[in-house]
């Protein structure tokens, strides 16, 4: 188990805020390399169009930051595909990449898919349902990563509050807190100073997560964090401030499945040589007219295999 003051300092020295990097100050760090922004979206008609209207207008057209914005439609039955290719994003189906390796549904699916379709060096995961989204999230994202070439992997924090308005008190990252932080102190310490492990934002070279497994649903993020330390190490991940996100809060239900996921990621990934897939059932109570009822959920978390390997059997 690390020492605690590795953590610390790691800390110390590896978490930095979104304000210290300018967008303009960026651009000539890039080099020739291109930057990808990804946007996994299952059901985001309301909101997405504002993010990449934002990305667009503040971080290709008036600073030519970004490259490309992609949206992955993760079987959205909105109008996600065309609000998003509406405000200038490039679309693609989850369906319709690497087609031979069929498909599934999931956060992680399309975040996997998103690889086979950027054509960045650097790509960025963004979630599709924050609200008031501002470009400091990406351009905060990319500072450490356009000044620190020892880093492969930079991870958002940010203030997870509840709700809007005056009343703004925390109470986001539920799982986060309750199941997330618990079980890294428990398997993976290391990780132990990332202040928002499952955060869906996150920036990174394109190499490094092309040569990971993804766990195919809400596993990915905590799967990623923990291959990324076994494959680079502590010294080259990093966290950046991004100050308050708000965005929609799913009901119990589904955190309680989407608990399910993380704690499968950490096994699915504990052992690199082990199972493609895990099972996990749980107990839950239904009512169902005047009764209650118990009702069993077997949820069955998978991994698809790093996706230069899918892409080299093409060639
Ligand atoms: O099957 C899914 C589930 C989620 N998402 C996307 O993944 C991001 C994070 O998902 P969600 O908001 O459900 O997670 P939360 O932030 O509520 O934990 C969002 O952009 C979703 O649209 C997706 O692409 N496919
Ligand atoms: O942090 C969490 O507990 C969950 C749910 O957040 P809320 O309790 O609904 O604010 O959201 C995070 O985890 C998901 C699973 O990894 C990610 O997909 C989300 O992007 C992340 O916000």
């Amino acid at each position: 188990m690390p020492e605690t003051s590795d953590v610390r300092g790691w800390f110390d020295t590896h978490t930095h805020r979104a304000q210290q990097f300018d967008a303009a100050a960026l651009v000539p760090l890039k080099g020739d390399r291109r930057i990808s922004v990804l946007i996994p979206a299952r059901d985001e008609e309301a909101t997405v169009g504002a993010i990449v209207t934002t990305l667009r207008t503040q971080l290709v057209e008036r600073v030519p930051l970004v490259d490309e914005i992609i949206v992955i439609d993760s079987h959205s039955t909105d109008a996600t595909s065309d609000v998003a290719r509406a405000a200038g994003a490039k679309v693609f189906h989850v369906d319709e990449i690497v087609p031979e390796v069929g498909s599934r549904t999931g956060k992680g699916e399309a975040m996997w898919k998103a690889l086979a379709v950027m054509t960045g060096d650097i790509g960025i995961y963004l979630d599709a349902d924050v609200q008031e989204f501002t470009a400091d999230f990406v351009v905060g994202l990319l500072g450490p990563l356009l000044t620190d070439d020892g880093l492969v992997f930079v991870k958002a924090f940010y203030d997870r509050p509840w709700s809007t308005g005056a009343a703004r008190s925390s109470g986001g990252g539920r799982v986060t807190e309750l199941v997330a932080r618990p079980l890294i102190l428990e398997r993976s310490p290391a990780l132990s100073g990332f202040v928002q492990p499952l955060a869906g934002e996150c920036a990174f070279r394109a190499e490094a997560l092309r040569a990971v497994p993804f766990v195919s649903d809400y596993g990915v993020d905590i799967g990623l964090m923990i291959d990324v330390l076994r494959d680079h190490g502590l010294s080259a991940m990093a966290q950046v401030d991004l100050g308050l996100r708000l965005h929609r809060h799913q009901d119990l239900a589904a955190l309680s499945a989407m608990t399910q996921h993380v704690r499968a990621a950490f096994d699915l990934r504990a052992d690199p040589g082990g199972p493609d897939e895990v099972e996990s059932t749980a107990t839950l109570f239904r009512r169902e007219g005047e009764t209650m009822q118990l009702v069993e959920r077997t949820t069955t978390t998978v991994q698809r295999p790093p996706m230069d390997q899918v892409l080299s059997h093409r060639r």
